[in-house]
């Protein structure tokens, strides 16, 4: 099954537009991590399969792994979330970017290496440099549009033809790069006004929007702001403020608790 199927499916079938985003820290892991060798995978794991019925997908970010040296952990966890929840898509956020040629290892790195079901790149270089990942039409490409961080504007806000260049992004994965259907935005929690507008531009592409939960964005303006006509549309990411929801023996229980009171508060407003 595509990335967009099974995205779609898991929408309906959980009833969750939540991404569990996996950032691993282990300072801020619970006491009995403290001596485990493996701790990166097995705090992960605990946090997937707590997780699990409450969401649409997880979110893995690659930064926090291999700054850990930790590949192998996300590569086993990433197998062991296609095994163990079969029909959970699984997006790597690594906001690869490159020229063509190299761009075609990302791409290898991402859906072969890791076995993602989707990632998240940087369009900053051009289409040719998104191209290796658009080809693999099974798979999700999930374009950096209006960033959640405090200086999104900085750049992605600069007026081309009358425009903020976001929105130029928005237009041409839109209606130009998406040509087999596997494109998604990412949108952030943070910024409602710019949610609505690239909502606009872009009709049902999916938008992956971190931001809510510890950066703060408001999940009532995000899913009325956001949402397509169906009430779906959406993959609502939020990392810490789940996985370190407590830091003791219960965390993989508190976990669970924060997904699912997301998931609750996300489908009031749709
Ligand atoms: O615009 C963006 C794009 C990606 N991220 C990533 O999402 C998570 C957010 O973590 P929280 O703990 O929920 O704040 C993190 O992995 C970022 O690298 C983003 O925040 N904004």
């Amino acid at each position: 099954m595509s990335f967009m199927q099974a995205l779609r499916t898991r929408w309906h079938q959980a009833d969750s537009l939540v991404c569990v985003g996996l950032d691993p820290e282990p300072a801020k892991f619970p006491a009995q991590f403290a001596h485990d060798p493996d701790a990166v995978f097995n705090f992960c794991r605990a946090i997937v399969d707590a997780t699990a019925p409450y969401v649409c997908s997880f979110k893995p970010q690659i930064a926090h792994f291999a700054a850990l040296g930790a590949e192998d952990a996300l590569q086993r966890l990433i197998a062991h979330a296609h095994a163990a929840h079969p029909g959970i898509p699984v997006i790597l956020d690594s906001k690869r970017g490159d020229i063509g040629s190299t761009a075609q290892h990302y791409a290898s790195e991402a859906f072969d290496r890791y076995a993602a079901d989707a990632v998240t790149v940087n369009p900053y270089l051009g289409r040719d440099s998104v191209q290796p990942f658009l080809d693999r039409a099974d798979r999700g490409v999930v374009i950096l549009c209006r960033t959640s961080n405090p200086g999104a504007g900085d750049l992605q806000d600069l007026a081309i033809d009358g425009r903020p260049l976001y929105q130029h992004v928005a237009d041409k994965v839109a209606h130009e790069w998406n040509t087999h259907g596997n494109c998604a935005l990412v949108v952030g929690a943070t910024w409602p006004q710019q949610l609505r507008e690239v909502r606009m531009i872009v009709g049902d592409v999916p938008f992956l929007v971190p931001g809510v939960g510890a950066q703060g964005g408001d999940v009532e303006a995000v899913v009325t702001n956001a949402k397509t006509a169906d009430g779906t549309g959406l993959i609502v990411s939020s990392s810490r403020a789940i996985l370190y929801a407590s830091n003791g023996p219960d965390f993989a229980q508190a976990a669970a608790a924060a997904a699912k009171s997301l998931r609750d508060g996300i489908n009031r407003h749709r």
